[in-house]
């Protein structure tokens, strides 16, 4: 039989090898199939790893409940993507890898097959191709500094840390610097003060206050701009707003975010800056005045709900037509929503590399100039603070019927929740919705539907736009609600403005959020 025609026989022969091979020597088919012991071989296929082993037919005829892609009774393909690790150990080839346990666990598992001494060089070299395949861009033996907050979610942090989180680095050879944090702003301090020549992660296994707090624990030191570059903020959830592992690893499962991490492509994230009263403070998340900021942090006492308290809250508000009176100046960018679109779909093709995708270099906007700063510290403010003068061009607006004034970075506030579509991690725009408030309660419910199904983008009362900074100033006497990345701020007026590619996460693509976009 020809190659060409085993290439289309069996799904396991990498058609590109056999395309390769055809008419040439037999090179790449003997180095991607190694044979293992008497009756095994392994075989590098398109996106798998191929495990021929007749012992599988005796020991195990149930394909773990399906959760391998297909194969026959004595083969099994391990996706590329699942692979730890691989090595020699003694006379034995190790395989590590992450076994799918059911649809949202996977768990830490070897294969070991004898070799022969003097095949040492093939195998050798099988492994390299092995890795190269399994990691592409992503870096090998990351250096984690790992953060557990106890008190995350149902306080299981710890627990699940142990359970699903370290056994798979370990498995992929990261190395682990783990600490608990021991109370509220510890997070900040440890990313203010540590090394970061020595890491290359700092994980938080925790909801999404605690890479917030890490963001502005590395944008405190005097070399803020170089350490938000080099080391990768991620979540290993275990909070009960995941919000950062839904849109970067796509998922609120420990294991299956870790995996995700230790695959993880480093990605650049515009962050905001928020300057309020005397301080200045990043956001990666949201900032929200109005219903959504009171549903979330005005609800605290019904937390027995779980997620159904958000809902809840926000309900009774819409019922209410809650207005929440402010004036306030923007700085838009894109105001229409098929320029939008179309903004979004080149985004989504555009595959520059990561040192592209930071500062304003290439942006044609009369503000540039001041965009990158010329020291290691934070990026100077190009448009100042609350407390300066109103931007050259910036108009303060009343918006006297405003129910909601939402501004977002990622796409997925909540599992199921994707408000911001058109989000981007490092277009260097945030994404605004203002809703009035004292729309139809029936339009307003059909809203928060949309939210959920998809639609949200498309409706008419949703006003979207991609701004680079705006100021707003609550009008309503006593105490409201502000929150900024989920954390409740002073009711008082505050300033935003955005820096593209600032910070750096791993994400799964490299430069897309994993919500299903527009
Ligand atoms: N040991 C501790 N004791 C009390 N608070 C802590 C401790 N460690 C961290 N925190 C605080 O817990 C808060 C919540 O952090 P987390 O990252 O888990 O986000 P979250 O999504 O708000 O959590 P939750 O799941 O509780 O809603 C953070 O503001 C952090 O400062």
């Amino acid at each position: 039989m020809t190659t060409a025609a085993m290439a289309t026989d069996n799904p396991f022969v990498d058609p590109i090898a056999s395309f390769e091979e055809h008419g040439r020597d037999h090179s790449f088919a003997v180095d991607s199939t190694l044979p293992v012991g008497k009756n095994a071989s392994l075989t590098l296929g398109t996106d798998s790893l191929i495990v021929l082993d007749e012992a599988f037919e005796k020991r195990d005829r149930t394909n773990c409940c399906g959760l391998w892609p297909s194969g026959t009774a004595n083969t099994r393909a391990i996706p590329f993507y699942n692979i730890l690790w691989a090595e020699l150990q003694d006379d034995e080839l190790r395989i590590d890898y992450a076994s799918p346990a059911s649809k949202t666990v996977v768990r830490a598992a070897t294969l070991k097959y004898p070799f022969e001494r003097q095949t040492l060089e093939v195998v050798h070299k099988w492994i390299i191709k092995l890795l190269d395949r399994s990691y592409g861009e992503s870096q090998r033996i990351k250096r984690m500094k790992v953060l557990v907050n106890p008190h995350s979610g149902k306080g299981s942090a710890e627990k699940w840390y142990h359970r699903d989180v370290e056994p798979l680095l370990i498995a992929a050879r990261c190395t682990i610097d783990m600490q608990k944090t021991k109370y509220s702003g510890e997070a900040v301090e440890i990313a203010e003060k540590m090394d970061i020549e020595a890491f290359d992660v700092v994980a938080s296994c925790s909801g999404d206050g605690l890479p917030y707090e890490v963001f502005n624990g590395l944008a405190k030191r005097a070399d803020a701009k170089k350490a938000l570059t080099k080391i990768a903020v991620v979540n290993l959830p275990c909070g009960s707003g995941n919000a950062m592992s839904w849109n970067l690893n796509g998922t609120d499962s420990n294991s299956l975010a870790t995996l995700a991490v230790i695959k993880g492509i480093p990605t650049p994230l515009d962050l905001i800056s928020i300057t309020q009263g005397e301080t200045r403070t990043l956001s990666f998340l949201s900032q929200s005045v109005g219903i959504v900021a009171e549903s979330d942090l005005a609800t605290e006492n019904l937390r027995w709900m779980g997620g159904q308290r958000f809902t809840y809250g926000f309900l009774v508000r819409l019922w209410e037509k809650a207005l929440y009176p402010c004036d306030i100046a923007i700085k838009v960018a894109i105001d229409d929503k098929p320029s939008i679109k179309e903004h979004y779909r080149r985004e989504k093709s555009n595959h520059e590399p990561a040192s592209e995708r930071r500062g304003y270099r290439n942006l044609l906007d009369d503000d540039a100039s001041a965009s990158s700063g010329n020291d290691d510290g934070l990026p100077s403010l190009r448009y100042g603070t609350v407390n300066d003068k109103l931007p050259e061009g910036w108009e303060l607006v009343p918006y006297d019927r405003l129910g909601n004034f939402y501004c977002g970075n990622m796409a997925y506030m909540a599992a199921d929740s994707v408000f911001f579509q058109a989000a981007l991690p490092n277009d260097g725009y945030m994404d605004l919705v203002c809703i009035n408030g004292d729309i139809p309660r029936t339009t307003a419910i059909k809203m928060m539907l949309g939210v959920e199904n998809g639609n949200f983008f498309d409706m008419p009362g949703v006003w979207y736009r991609k701004v680079l900074g705006y100021r707003i100033i609550p009008k309503s006497k006593g105490d409201g609600y502000i929150s900024i990345d989920g954390e409740r701020v002073p009711f008082q007026p505050f300033q935003a403005e955005v820096h593209k590619g600032l910070g750096t996460v791993l994400s799964k693509s490299g430069h897309m959020y994993e919500a299903p976009g527009l």
